[in-house]
Parts: C-alpha cells; sequence; structure tokens
C-alpha cells in the first residue's frame, strides 16, 4: 500500500504524543506560558512537538517539518525545558535538554515539495481549559495531501455518550479513505461524512473561542441552508473529525471582518481537510477555491474555510457569498 511505512511511523509518534498530553494535563493541569504573540503554549505542545519531530527525523531525513512551536521561547524558560525533557524521556530515555530543543527546531524547516506539517496540540486553549484538542501531522507532495492523523485523547467515539469511551486517533491516506481507531488500541473502522437525512444530524460544529472565527455570520449561513439543530462547538481540528464521521453535516470558519487579510495557518487545517475528503465530504475556501497547501506555514491563497458533507457544498458557498455581499 503506497504510504504504509509513513502511516506506521505517523500513527506510532501521534499515539506516543498523546500519552505525553494526556499525562502533562493530569499533572499540570492549565499551566501555560505565554508566547510573544500571546497566545498560550505548554510543556505538552514542546513535548509533543520533540516527540514526533524526533520520529520523523529518525525515519525521513531528508523531510522538512513545518510546525507551530520552535524552542527559543522554551531556551530561556530552564525550569519548563527541563519539565519537557523529563516527560520526553519516558520515551526517549537519552532526551537532554539541548536535544529535545533541536528536535522541536526540526520542526522550522524550509518548505520542499514533499513536508510534513505539525501541529502538536491543535487548541491549546482547550487543552488548557480540559476541553477538546488534537495532535495533528499531515504530509504534503507537491501540493497535495496524502496523508492526515488527528489524534483527539479527549473526544467521545461517540459525541452522544458524552460519558463513553474517550479518545480516538483519526487515520487517512489518499485515495485509501478515512479511518477511526481508539488510541487505547483496537482495529481501525472506517469513517464516513452524514447525508445530513436526519434532523439529528443537520448540525454544524463551530470554535469555542468566538474571536477564532465570525459566529455571527456562520450562524446566518446556516439558518440559510437550514442546518437548524444547536452547533458542537469543540476546540481544534476535532471539528473536521466530526465532520468526517457524520456527527456534523458542515465546519464553518469564517474570518472576521469577512474582508480580513489574516490568513490560516497550514497545521491547522491540512490533516483534518484530507480527513473530511476521504471521508467523503468536500473541502475549500468561503470562495469555493481548494485550499493551496503547497506554501508551508499559511494557506496564503485562501481565505475561510468550508468543509461540509459535500452535499450542501454549494449551498452553502451561495450563502457566504450572498452575505459577503450584504456585509
Ligand atoms: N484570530 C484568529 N483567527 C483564526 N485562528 C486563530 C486566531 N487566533 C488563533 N487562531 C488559531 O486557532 C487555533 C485553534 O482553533 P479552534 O478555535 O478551532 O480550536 C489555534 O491553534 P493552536 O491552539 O494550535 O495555537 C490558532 O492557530
Ligand atoms: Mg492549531
Ligand atoms: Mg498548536
Ligand atoms: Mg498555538
Amino acid at each position: 500500500m503506497l504510504y504504509e511505512r509513513e502511516k506506521q511511523v505517523a500513527i506510532a509518534a501521534v499515539t506516543t504524543a498523546a500519552q505525553l498530553c494526556e499525562q502533562v494535563r493530569r499533572e499540570q493541569g492549565s499551566l501555560a506560558i505565554a508566547k510573544p504573540d500571546r497566545t498560550p503554549v505548554t510543556v505538552a505542545d514542546f513535548g509533543a512537538q520533540a516527540i514526533i519531530c524526533q520520529a520523523l527525523g529518525e525515519a525521513f531525513p531528508n523531510d522538512p517539518v513545518i510546525g507551530e512551536e520552535d524552542s527559543t521561547l522554551l531556551r530561556t524558560q530552564i525550569e519548563q525545558l527541563a519539565q519537557v525533557t523529563q516527560y520526553v524521556q519516558a520515551y526517549l530515555p537519552k532526551a537532554t535538554p539541548e536535544s529535545v530543543a533541536a528536535w522541536i527546531d526540526r520542526g522550522n524547516a524550509q518548505v520542499k515539495s514533499r513536508y510534513w506539517t505539525l501541529d502538536p496540540i491543535d487548541g491549546t486553549k482547550g487543552y488548557i481549559r480540559g476541553d477538546q484538542y488534537a495532535i495533528a501531522l499531515a504530509l504534503v507532495e507537491a501540493g497535495e495531501l496524502k496523508l492526515g492523523l488527528l489524534g483527539c485523547p479527549a473526544l467521545p467515539v461517540d459525541l452522544t455518550q458524552p460519558d463513553g469511551e474517550r479518545g480516538v486517533l483519526f487515520v487517512a491516506v489518499r485515495g485509501q479513505g478515512a479511518t477511526m481507531i481508539p488510541l487505547a488500541g483496537g482495529a481501525p473502522r472506517p469513517i464516513h461524512v452524514t447525508d445530513a437525512s436526519e434532523e439529528s444530524l443537520r448540525r454544524f460544529a463551530r470554535s469555542i473561542v468566538s474571536e477564532h472565527s465570525n459566529p455571527t455570520l456562520q450562524e446566518a449561513v446556516v439558518q440559510a441552508v437550514g442546518l437548524t439543530s444547536p452547533p458542537w462547538q469543540l476546540d481544534s481540528q476535532a471539528k473536521y473529525g466530526v465532520v468526517a464521521r457524520g456527527e456534523a453535516a458542515l465546519y464553518l470558519r469564517l474570518p472576521f471582518p469577512i474582508t480580513s487579510e489574516k490568513r490560516q495557518n497550514t497545521w491547522d487545517h491540512a490533516a483534518g481537510v484530507i480527513m473530511v475528503e476521504e471521508a467523503g465530504g468536500r473541502v475549500t475556501d468561503m470562495y469555493g477555491q481548494p485550499l493551496d497547501f503547497s506554501f508551508g506555514a499559511k494557506l496564503v491563497n485562501n481565505q475561510g474555510i468550508i468543509a461540509s458533507n459535500g452535499l450542501i457544498h454549494e449551498a452553502v458557498l451561495a450563502a457566504v457569498a450572498q452575505m459577503a455581499k450584504e456585509s
């Protein structure tokens, strides 16, 4: 099978990173430090990036990784660097503060035709709050997504059973479909988007942090296309997983204001996009253009995200175009 080795290395690395994140959350709770842009980062973000970059570096030494974190801030925080090193040593006993910082910085490479993109914790604010987060890893070749993984340690296997089993790993390979595997171990199960024929599935997914998108406009759009059930509000790319496995018909992430020039980070979307596509859905920007992953860190050619079951995509695009004209 194509990408079999990449898939196995990535599954092992993301699973290990998920264990590290859960252990740090149990032991450190909401502890975080602020980055220069004032967004939070934790010992677990750094530890997960170190674990995954080390594994990718060993298996695919020529592949660059474009990751969210770097070691600049961590190198000035001796205590936190020591803690990250200690957590990483549970899996890599020879790790030192210097090697941990170097593994983290493997995630700041220059983009090449083939590259990996990594968000060691997507939804850090959710992670700190005790809610959803995802470890997101994807492989891009010549601008096309080939492999995507979303480790979601806190996501219920079934969203309607919030007290049931938690912890899933979503895996998608181009042309081979999307699957969900219990993080505790078990067989992969194929997943598919919903046909949204049942009232209960006429739901959409949105961020909890309202500043990350445009909730007012999004509400108007979903009303216009008849997604009248209350939304799933989730941090992180778990939203893409929920669309891919058919629990929501749509994930909308429209910019605020709608004319904003800000661009999305590649690592906030790559793994989620291939998950929805391989589950039978469709993902475009708010103008209906495919997302262009050929640039590296930013989706410079795209604005806004629409990830749907495919069936309602054109109706959503039309509603967004109408709202954008009016606003
Ligand atoms: N003003 C903004 N607009 C859009 N995305 C933003 C944003 N500020 C932060 N983000 C991104 O939103 C991500 C979380 O998204 P969500 O709201 O879906 O959970 C963050 O990922 P990290 O948590 O990895 O930093 C961050 O990259
Ligand atoms: Mg992110
Ligand atoms: Mg992150
Ligand atoms: Mg962040």
